[in-house]
């Protein structure tokens, strides 16, 4: 499990993370997003042991993670724009990997060769993008980490090899219980693999949430009246962003489905309609309840 409490980053006198807490459970995948700049890779970083806090604590199964050699063991950073050793082989790398983790799984490593189809012998630098990743990847699971942290894993991959490395990602996390912490901005791509997700706008942690509870938590609505909108119903409804369209008036409004239904059928509406949010559209109006904000974006 991984802890956080209250923690504090700045470089020099730029402040970029402002008292973030935020707990991330065993064997659970964790979406961290966020607007640029917000601080996502700086957290990935301090979390990973890379950097170290300036104030508050960080906790990797009870155990302080900077500096602690035997507890680097077992987590796996992989940063945005994969780092390698650029003259060595993979056969190399896989040497090198072999030598820092005792928990290397040479027979993992084999298997992992029908998934990533590059010759062992290739020298890194002479690979695309999207095979360096690859291989980040094939390191990374064959070192059986119990933590891997992902920042914008996915990037350059194509889409069967996206594909291919998320389901290898679950299959981790169902059998050893490995635990995932990822950055992306690719929401759809949250969507469909995190169970728990945290956003952080301008180093401050807005939401951290079970994915189901964020989702049940937000709704779209249609409404139309007869005559004008009743004057309680902005009073007594949360609304995050509004639009008229003629007699139809569009709204985003936080509540569960059920309370929101029977607080605005009590208004009587002639029309009324209530819809789910994709995860794209939750972060988009959160970031505009903060003054993160577009214009017109109800589609
Ligand atoms: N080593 C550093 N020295 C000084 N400032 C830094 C350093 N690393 C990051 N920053 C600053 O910290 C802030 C957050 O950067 P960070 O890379 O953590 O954001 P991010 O959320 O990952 O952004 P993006 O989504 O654009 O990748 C930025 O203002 C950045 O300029």
């Amino acid at each position: 499990m991984i802890e956080l409490t209250e923690v504090k980053k700045s470089f020099e006198d730029i402040k970029v993370l402002n008292n973030v807490s935020l707990t991330v459970k065993k064997g659970s995948i964790y979406g961290l997003l966020g607007s640029n700049g917000a601080g996502k890779t700086t957290l990935l970083k301090t979390i990973a042991g890379i950097y170290r806090q300036n104030s508050g604590s960080i906790h990797i199964d009870n155990e302080e993670v900077f500096e602690n050699v035997a507890l680097k063991q077992s987590i796996i950073f992989l940063p945005d724009i994969p780092y390698f050793f650029a003259q060595s082989t993979i056969k190399q790398l896989a040497q090198f990997y072999k030598n820092m983790y005792p928990t290397w799984n040479e027979e993992r490593f084999q298997q992992l060769k029908q998934a990533f189809p590059i010759d062992l012998k290739k020298k890194v630098h002479r690979m695309s993008k999207g095979m360096q990743r690859q291989v980040a990847f094939w390191l990374a699971l064959s070192t059986m980490p119990d933590i891997l942290i992902l920042d914008e894993p996915l990037d350059g991959l194509d889409a069967v090899m996206r594909q291919k490395i998320k389901n290898l990602l679950v299959q981790d996390v169902a059998e050893r219980e490995m635990t995932i912490l990822i950055s992306s901005h690719n929401l759809r791509e949250v969507e469909d693999l995190c169970d728990h997700v945290g956003i952080l706008h301008q180093g401050q942690l807005l939401i951290e949430k079970d994915l189901d509870d964020l989702k049940s938590d937000i709704h779209k609505i249609q409404v139309a009246f007869k005559g004008d909108v009743p004057l309680a119903f902005h009073e007594d409804l949360e609304i995050l962003y509004e639009e008229k369209r003629g007699s139809v008036l569009l709204c985003i409004v936080r509540g569960k489905e059920n309370k929101l239904a029977s607080r605005i059928q009590s208004y009587k509406p002639l029309v009324f309609d209530i819809l789910p949010l994709t995860l794209e559209e939750i972060f988009i109006y959160e970031m505009g309840d903060v003054g993160y904000a577009i214009e017109n974006i109800i589609v």
